[in-house]
């Protein structure tokens, strides 16, 4: 055996140790965001950990141009052990750097009034109904606009120049969502309000102009991804509701290349089926392997306990692409569900992401139709088809009656053929195994959505106050107790949309059940909450890597949209039953 020079044995070493490789591409980040990214780890050291996110440094922006700014932060006195004292950073920070989220301005929605004509005909009840008011009046905290100085400096931000109005979730979420969008305008259309909503999607669109995808938020830090699709069906519900077809032709282009931003590249997966007949389907990959920008303190710590740089990288990539799928974080995406460096997102292909393609390609195929054109819409219809198999043969499992994630081997890129194996479905249960249930061919199959709403009723996942995200408790955000405002929309509509009494009167019940649970966390705490605790009603959510966050924009969303769907009688209670103990006093202890 030939023996190796010195040193490229450890080389060597280093290599096999790297397995599994980062591969993929990465979109370079801005000077701005590097220089933020610096300046929260050295407030971390400053101020220490408690009460910090690292979020609200990145969201600051300059007071003057950076390279002055840079040369003032590189004279700060340090201590030997390189940090900068805390009163020397509040100086620094006052002088140089305004608050995040002054660079967006509070605008009242041009399309806002407090008491909508037609509004929730269906709640009787008065005492809903001065709380759904309150809801719709909430629209107004959210309503921003991005101030004029980062149209004339967009430099000195990191916040992204926008046309038109934005609803943002709320509280450390100053920025526009991309899936939180789909629930903002779903409320919105309850609210009448459709020249915001059409607004929200215009701003989506331009990302897709400038970019080639919709991004994660608005925000320089998250250009590297998206979020789960959901602007074709933005654009059907506004469509639907307002009958404007200019504004379809005008987003029809940018859906096709949002088409194809998914089912190309990286996140593109190709399997060969147990009939020898290959399927495409999409997986989330985002275009980063560095700590995310604003949360970039939190990942470095948690890469520690590994050991090289390209196991580090490979982390960083699945940290991203979790935070691509909404999910950030969950067992879902973890080999080892109490070690977040297994996380292993790219080597899954995920039921919910293909069910929003799915969805897109028929919202495309309808819009083309609407717009008389044809060729597109047939070429869509017949994407959706290929799909629709495609799930059927990879993700479905018939005798848990759901659709699971299918695992795929980790080092496989885009240009490989995946074997389908039975084994590679991932059998633990999660509400996105209910997403299909959503779209169109499944929901109007009979014997399918009574197989899955049986199966619904069997899992484990029906709770007091909601559907919970998992079963599995972890203190990961999207996982068990926690309950979100878009999964128990999109399984309570998919219910609904079959048209069978059955399905209708659970997702009836699930629909009450979060409603209550809504307006008696509002009542005790005056506020709508990011989550919810699905064990307990009038209970928040908790868990992940900040706190929990109020507004807030998806959960008021849904609940007008559930209000609209349903209604509330006249005599129908609402809010926790008074006898059992109260969880949010608890929660104070
Ligand atoms: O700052 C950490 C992460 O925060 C976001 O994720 C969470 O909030 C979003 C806004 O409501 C929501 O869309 C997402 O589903 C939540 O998990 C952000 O989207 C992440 O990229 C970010 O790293």
């Amino acid at each position: 055996m030939a023996l190796q020079p010195p040193g490229e044995e450890v080389v060597a070493q280093e290599k096999q140790a790297c397995l599994p490789a980062d591969t993929g591409p990465v979109i370079p980040t801005t000077p701005l965001v590097i220089f933020l990214e610096k300046l929260q780890e050295t407030a971390l050291n400053s101020y220490g950990h408690k009460g910090f996110d690292p979020k609200l440094y990145v969201d600051m922006s300059l007071k003057f141009n950076l390279s002055d700014t840079y040369q003032a932060f590189n004279k700060l006195p340090r201590t030997d052990n390189g940090s900068v004292l805390a009163p020397h950073l509040d100086g620094f920070l006052s002088k140089y750097m305004n608050a995040a989220g002054d660079d967006l301005v509070y605008v009242e929605p041009v399309d806002f009034v407090a008491q909508p004509a037609g509004f929730l005909p269906n709640v009787e009840n008065v005492e809903v109904r001065a709380w759904a008011l309150e809801v719709h009046s909430l629209w107004k905290n959210l309503s921003r606009k991005v101030s004029d100085r980062v149209l004339d400096h967009p430099d000195l931000h990191s916040l992204l120049p926008l046309e038109s109005p934005v609803m943002i979730p709320g509280s450390r979420f100053r920025e526009v969502y991309y899936w939180d969008s789909y629930w903002v305008i779903r409320g919105l259309l309850a609210s009448k309000m459709y020249d915001t909503a059409k607004g929200i999607v215009t701003n989506l669109v331009s990302m897709i102009e400038k970019f080639g995808h919709v991004l994660n938020g608005a925000r320089a830090y998250y250009t590297n991804r998206s979020q789960p699709p959901l602007l074709s069906a933005m654009i059907v519900d506004i469509y639907n509701r307002t009958g404007d077809l200019d504004f379809v032709r005008k987003c029809l282009p940018s859906l096709i290349t949002e088409h194809n931003f998914w089912n190309s590249g990286m996140h593109r997966m190709d399997i060969l089926d147990s009939q020898g007949a290959t399927h495409y389907l999409s997986r989330y990959y985002a275009m980063w392997n560095e700590p995310r920008p604003e949360s970039s303190t939190i990942d470095k710590e948690t890469a520690e306990k590994l050991s090289n740089f390209c196991e580090k990288q490979h982390l960083y990539r699945e940290l991203a692409s979790a935070a691509e799928s909404g999910w950030d974080f969950s067992t879902r995406w973890m080999r080892n569900a109490s070690d977040l460096t297994t996380l292993c997102t790219t080597s899954i292909i995920p039921v919910d992401l293909n069910a929003f393609i799915l969805k897109m390609e028929l919202d495309i195929s309808y819009l083309a139709n609407v717009s008389l054109d044809k060729s597109t819409a047939e070429r869509f219809a017949k994407a959706s088809k290929a799909r629709q198999t495609a799930m059927n043969a990879v993700l479905w499992n018939e005798e848990m009656g759901q659709w699971l994630d299918y695992w795929i081997d980790a080092n496989s890129s885009s240009q490989v053929t995946c074997k389908w194996k039975a084994l590679d479905q991932n059998q633990s249960v999660f509400a996105s195994n209910f997403i299909p249930l959503w779209i169109q061919p499944f929901n109007s199959d009979n014997d399918l959505v009574e197989k899955v709403s049986k199966s619904l009723q069997r899992s484990g996942l029906l709770r007091d106050a909601g559907i919970a995200t998992s079963l599995t408790n972890t203190g990961q955000q999207w996982d068990f107790p926690n309950g979100w405002a878009p999964l128990q929309h999109m399984i309570v509509e998919g219910l609904v949309k079959s048209g069978s009494k059955e399905a209708r009167s659970l997702a009836e019940d699930i629909a009450k059940k979060w409603i209550n649970t809504n307006y008696a966390a509002y009542k005790e705490t005056g506020t709508m909450h990011e989550k919810y605790d699905v064990e307990k009603c009038g209970a928040f959510g908790g868990g992940g890597e900040y706190v929990p966050q109020t507004g807030f924009g998806w959960s008021n969303g849904v609940v007008l949209a559930f209000l609209e769907e349903f209604g509330w009688p006249k005599d129908l209670k609402i809010g926790r039953i008074t006898s059992e103990p109260n969880p949010f006093q608890a929660r104070l202890k």
